[in-house]
């Protein structure tokens, strides 16, 4: 029997983690956002756009989701507004996750239209995921240069967006994603459709269209799920299962009955601690959270940062925070890992890789 150390930060650091829950634009630190402004600035002087730091100053996480939502409209989705600058935040996004001691990322983020001044399209929902996977196709050729335990594999979820997308539009980003879920030399890129926005809007029964296209060519489901009381209505919380999804992500105003469904299911389920605690989006803190009901129950469960630019606590440290308010130990860590890469979209090479991993640092 392998004895393991306690639980420490390089433990967690070291241990190969995966991610499946980290919106793109929300996971750019608030450092590159504003050397992405300088440089803008640097270009144009008369440049209409306050440095990030302003709204997202060094040490700020307390996001609740009245302003959370607004950061991305008045800031973020204004300087990552060009090819250059979505190329750049989507490299540095995915060296930071890689750098934590990630070893598999599923990335998403929302087809975005990008207007000039004028309201003429600048860039195309095709072109914004078109750079998106070059961004990703870049890194993938870099890791055949790198040891095998350090590789990071990425894999992308498009996202439809519930307080922003119609019914239309929504089966534009399935299409989307149908159509470029290869890319170069046929390699498999986009894994899955995600539902995600402001929960306090919109109405989540016009997506059954869309989420039935993506069913029917084989793409995976994730929906974010109850992440405030309004949005833990049964009605709303049934219409959601009935898009037969994969995973859910958040699942925190669950009513009991569908909290046995969930289980019953056995249904992957993406928890974000310093998100949800940081956004007041659960009553307590850290203790209170419900990865603690969660963890007893047979679901895979995974830790995952949601918006790490915003709450600044990246995937090992959510490790740490669970081993710290739950009592885990090492093992249980590693467990927990294991548990949740059959949750993963990226098919069975990569479960059996990632199982391997997980064995190895046991024994190493
Ligand atoms: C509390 N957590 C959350 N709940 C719901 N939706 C969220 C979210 N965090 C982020 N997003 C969604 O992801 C977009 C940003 O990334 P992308 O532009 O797609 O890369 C946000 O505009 C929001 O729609």
């Amino acid at each position: 029997m392998t004895i393991l150390p306690p639980v420490s930060e390089a433990f967690t650091k070291h241990l190969p983690k995966i991610e499946l829950h980290a919106h793109l634009s929300g996971s750019i630190t608030r450092e590159c956002l504003h050397e992405i402004w300088v440089r803008k600035i640097s270009q144009n002087p008369q440049l209409a756009v306050d440095d990030p730091c302003v709204l997202m100053p060094p040490g700020k996480v307390d996001y609740g989701l009245n302003i959370f939502f607004d950061v991305f409209s008045k800031s973020i989705y204004h300087l990552c507004n060009d090819l250059d600058s979505i190329s750049y935040a989507t490299t540095s996004v995915l060296n930071d996750f890689q750098n934590d001691g990630v070893r598999y990322l599923e990335l998403r983020t929302t087809p975005r239209e990008i207007h000039d001044d004028r309201g003429n399209i600048t860039v195309s929902k095709e072109y914004y995921i078109l750079t998106v996977l070059d961004a990703i196709d870049t890194f993938r050729k870099r890791q055949s240069q790198i040891d095998e335990v350090d590789r990071m594999s990425v894999y992308l979820i498009l996202s439809i967006d519930r307080a922003r997308d119609t019914s239309a539009s929504a089966m534009e980003v399935v299409d989307l994603a149908i159509k470029h879920r290869n890319i170069k030399n046929n390699q498999l890129a986009i894994v899955g459709i995600d539902l995600c926005g402001n929960p306090t809007k919109g109405d989540v029964s016009i997506f059954g269209r869309a989420f039935a296209h993506a069913k029917a060519h084989d793409l995976k489901i994730t929906l974010h799920f109850a992440e405030t009381a309004s949005s833990g209505d049964p009605k709303e919380l049934e219409t959601l299962l009935s898009f037969d999804p994969d995973r859910l992500g958040h699942v925190i105003h669950v009513p009991d009955g569908i909290k046995e469904k969930i289980a019953d299911k056995g249904l992957g389920l993406e928890l974000c601690l310093s998100c949800n605690v940081h956004a007041k989006m659960i009553d307590g803190s850290f203790e209170d959270h419900h990865f603690g009901y969660w963890w007893m129950k047979n679901c895979p469960v995974t830790l995952c940062t949601d918006d790490v630019g915003f709450f600044c606590s990246p995937v090992s440290n959510e490790y740490y925070l669970a081993s710290k308010h739950f009592g885990l130990g090492c093992s249980d860590l590693v467990a927990l890992c294991k548990r949740g890469v059959g949750s993963i979209f990226g098919g069975e090479h990569e479960k059996n890789r990632l199982w391997h991993l997980l064995e190895n640092y046991i024994k190493g």
